[in-house]
């Protein structure tokens, strides 16, 4: 079985979050496949503070399992799952995901809401550091997509300030363990993944990858499976740089779809073992870092204004057909009903992938 052919996503410079042409390039990524890179260069990252983010990972994943149990993910999506607990895809899963997670949420006055494990204890500020760089660049994001959609610049970014209330903001350290280990015995190749296909829930996805440790792949338009490089084109920027570390993923997620009425992407993305992997002459585990970037609870998704989108709304066909994110769109609540708010958004997707409903 022959590997299938890349997929060539544009590469964004977003040290200027007032650029207009930049905020038009970034829209028309947005629209057409969902996903595009941000250069780490001009992002709010260090090269070391991405090291440091991965390092404290790889201590999470390493330390006793007892000691993760006592912070197992909770209805409120914070805490740790372990192998197999997810199931993104359960329509054609036969496991759970062959991976495990720890999500933090919002932290207040510099502390976690959630209990943290020792390996992680002494780290709690750099653990927010690391989320307040994500949440950082994301307001660079959705600036960008303001200009791109030609509504007032901080549209998005006032309805994402975590200082005016709770969100559903997420940082998920990720760790795949590979095909050599204890833990991935029960692999086969025909029924398993490591990460099953979904699109994710929030209005943008910052993922963190480490060099030489692929395995995400996107649903193109043409209903195929691409994988997506971890360093895009030569490996080098336009000005033949060298990135300080791999460009960030960016991807559009299931609100950010509603919220436009389908106009920006939410693209069904898996994770799986590469071939190399699968024929056992490169065994890699894949550590990634994770970003889901959501508005504050409060935020009534009522259409985004403007003229961008409503010329969208008037030409698409796409409303109402599963294509606009989950729950159609926005512009298409029927009259008399009151908007759906970020929390409640987010909630309705939690439950069709945990069913925590199905325990209470
Ligand atoms: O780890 C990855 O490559 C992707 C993770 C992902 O898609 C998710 O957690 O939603
Ligand atoms: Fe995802």
């Amino acid at each position: 079985m022959a590997e299938s052919t890349p997929i060539e996503l544009p590469v964004i410079d977003i040290s200027n979050p007032h650029d207009f042409a930049v905020g038009k390039a970034m829209l028309d990524a947005a629209a057409k496949y969902g996903f595009l890179y941000v250069n780490s260069k001009g992002t709010d990252f260090t090269a070391e503070d991405v090291d440091h983010g991965f390092g404290l990972s790889k201590k999470f994943f390493a330390s006793p399992a007892v000691e993760k149990e006592n912070c197992r993910i909770e209805p409120n999506n914070r805490g740790w799952s372990g192998m197999h607990i997810e199931t993104l895809d359960p329509e054609h899963q036969r496991t759970g995901d062959f991976k495990e997670a720890m999500n933090f949420g919002d932290f207040k006055d510099g502390k976690a809401q959630q209990p943290l494990p020792p390996s992680l204890q002494p780290h709690e500020s750099e653990i927010k550091d690391f989320a307040g760089l994500c949440n950082k660049t994301c307001t660079r994001i959705l600036t960008l997509l303001a200009l791109g959609l030609e509504i007032t610049p901080d549209f998005f970014t006032t309805r994402h300030d975590p200082s005016t209330g709770p969100t559903g903001s997420i940082l998920r350290y990720l760790f795949y363990p590979s095909l050599q280990r204890e833990s991935t015995k029960s692999y086969s190749h025909d029924r398993d993944v490591r990460a099953g296909a979904h699109s994710d829930y929030g209005s943008i996805t910052l993922l963190f990858q480490r060099p030489g440790q692929p395995g995400l792949e996107i649903f193109t338009p043409e209903r195929t499976w691409a994988p997506v490089p971890i360093i895009p084109g030569n490996g080098l920027t336009k000005d033949g740089e060298e990135y300080p570390f791999p460009p960030i993923l960016v991807n559009i997620g299931d609100l950010l779809s509603y919220w436009t009425d389908g106009l920006l992407k939410s693209t069904v993305h898996r994770v799986v073992f590469p071939l190399a992997e699968q024929q056992g002459d490169d065994a890699r585990d894949r550590y990634t870092l994770v970003y889901f970037c959501h508005p504050v609870d409060s935020t009534e998704l009522v259409p985004v204004p403007g003229e961008v989108v409503k010329l969208h709304r008037e030409t698409s066909e796409g409303i109402g057909q599963g294509v606009v994110g989950f729950g159609g769109g926005a512009g298409s609540l029927e009259k008399g009903k009151r908007p759906l708010t970020a929390h409640e958004h987010l909630m309705s997707r939690l439950e069709a992938t945990y069913g925590f409903k199905k325990d209470e």
